[in-house]
């Protein structure tokens, strides 16, 4: 379909960049869109999908290389599935520790009950800027909202998000075991399907 020995990943999270090469493994190489440029694309999608394919439109663009974006967030059923694709820019772009702050503060006094949530992680592939068709994949992954950080692994929200399946918050996994079970795992078990890789 496409040469895939070099894909430029379409953003600046360093966290999404080591997940993401930790699960493709060697035979295809990951370069970060931060080696061709700083300026980040305004997300300007109502959806993880939009966004997903704008942001690798823009990396294969700046890069000339074949493009895959991450698009992804917390979705919490109480606050009716905000912070959703807002997630990064929950506390006005004041970064993870600010918006971990925010959620637990929107969520003081709520019965573990109601504090279920989802991880949802898009991705998108493009073999060009131009591209009339994306690979889009995407996966989801349940949990719950803690009333306090736990954990030290992960980035983002992980250390507010509690992993049913593992008795643990998911920046108490290894990275090694949230590789194999997050929302951005499935949905890149479903791109590798996709793209024929083993
Ligand atoms: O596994 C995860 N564990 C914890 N938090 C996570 C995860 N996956 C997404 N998240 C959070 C981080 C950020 O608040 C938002 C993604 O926002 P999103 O715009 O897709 O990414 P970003 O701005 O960090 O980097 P970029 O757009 O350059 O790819 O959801
Ligand atoms: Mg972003």
């Amino acid at each position: 379909m496409m040469n895939l020995t070099q894909l430029v990943l379409a953003s600046h999270n360093a966290g999404k960049l080591k997940e993401l090469q930790a699960m493709l493994g060697e035979s295809v190489q990951l370069r970060s869109i931060g080696e061709f440029s700083q300026v980040e694309p305004e997300e300007t999608g109502l959806s993880f999908v939009e966004n997903a394919i704008l942001k690798a439109r823009n990396a294969a663009r700046i890069s000339g290389l074949p493009a895959l974006a991450d698009d992804s967030g917390l979705a919490v059923d109480f606050l009716g599935g905000a912070p959703g694709i807002y997630s990064a820019r929950y506390a006005d772009g004041k970064g993870d520790a600010a918006n971990n702050a925010k959620l637990l503060d929107a969520l003081k006094d709520v019965p573990d009950a109601e504090r279920g949530a989802q991880f949802v992680c898009v991705l998108a592939l493009v073999r060009h800027a131009d591209d009339p068709l994306p690979i889009l994949c995407e996966g989801l992954w349940h949990g719950r909202i803690l009333h306090a950080a736990s954990g030290e692994h992960g980035f983002g929200y992980d250390p507010l998000f509690w992993v049913p399946e593992r008795n643990v918050s998911s920046a108490e996994l290894s990275p090694a075991d949230k590789n194999q079970i997050s929302h951005r795992a499935r949905a890149m078990a479903l791109l590798r399907q996709r793209l024929g890789l083993k």
